[in-house]
């Protein structure tokens, strides 16, 4: 597999629903089509209203973390729970204009917190840098409650540039569509993020 050889160290799967976002992927065939492909771990962001009716079935065809936008759960602590009991990494995710204080109240049942640094549904947008001051705030708020084992993630626009500022303000976790698929080499696009 190319990103395997690219040593990439997750392949993130994107799923839209249509709904939450303007936009609609695939489902779990596909997921599940893919999963003997590869050993990596497969980072699956749901981007799907009421998403506690299916993580059952994403985790059934192979996601090992399962990341919830907190904007489309109506019981967000309840969610985070089901992954983690289906023996998944549960994240969360924040659109660009969502507040970090609505994740106040998980910190205990998250194992990553994704920050969208574009407004999901698409590919090839561009890095928001107001989420930098999300990042240093969610960064501080897991040290304050003894979480920096839970890893922040960083997702949209992400390239060599906008991923230096991810990674000064505390994200430790890069997702990169364009900047992998678009160029000559992947190889060297992953090594060159992995530089900061
Ligand atoms: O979840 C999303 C968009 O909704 C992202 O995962 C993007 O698909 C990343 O693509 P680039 O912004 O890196 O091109
Ligand atoms: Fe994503």
């Amino acid at each position: 597999m190319r990103l395997e050889e690219a040593q990439a160290d997750w392949i993130h799967i994107d799923v839209m629903d249509g709904h939450f976002v303007p936009n609609l992927t695939f489902g779990p065939p596909v997921i599940s089509a893919i999963r003997s492909c590869t050993a990596l771990p497969f980072d699956v962001h749901l981007m799907i209203e009421n998403p506690e009716r299916e993580v059952a079935q994403y985790r059934e065809a192979g996601a090992d973390i399962l990341t919830v936008h907190a904007e489309a759960c109506r019981h967000l602590e309840r969610t985070l729970t089901q992954i983690r009991q289906l023996g998944a990494k549960a994240g969360v995710a924040l659109n660009p204009g969502t507040h970090e204080s609505s994740i106040e109240y998980v910190g205990d049942v998250i194992d990553l917190v994704l920050l969208m640094t574009v407004n999901p549904g698409f590919g090839g947008q561009t890095f928001l840098p107001q989420v930098l001051r999300k990042i240093e705030n969610v960064q501080k708020w897991l040290e304050k409650i003894g979480r920096t084992d839970v890893r922040i993630e960083v997702d949209g626009g992400i390239t060599g540039e906008t991923a230096k500022a991810c990674v000064a303000a505390g994200a430790s976790v890069l997702v990169a569509g364009s900047a992998i698929f678009r160029a000559p080499s992947f190889h060297a696009a992953v090594t060159d993020l992995r530089g900061f």
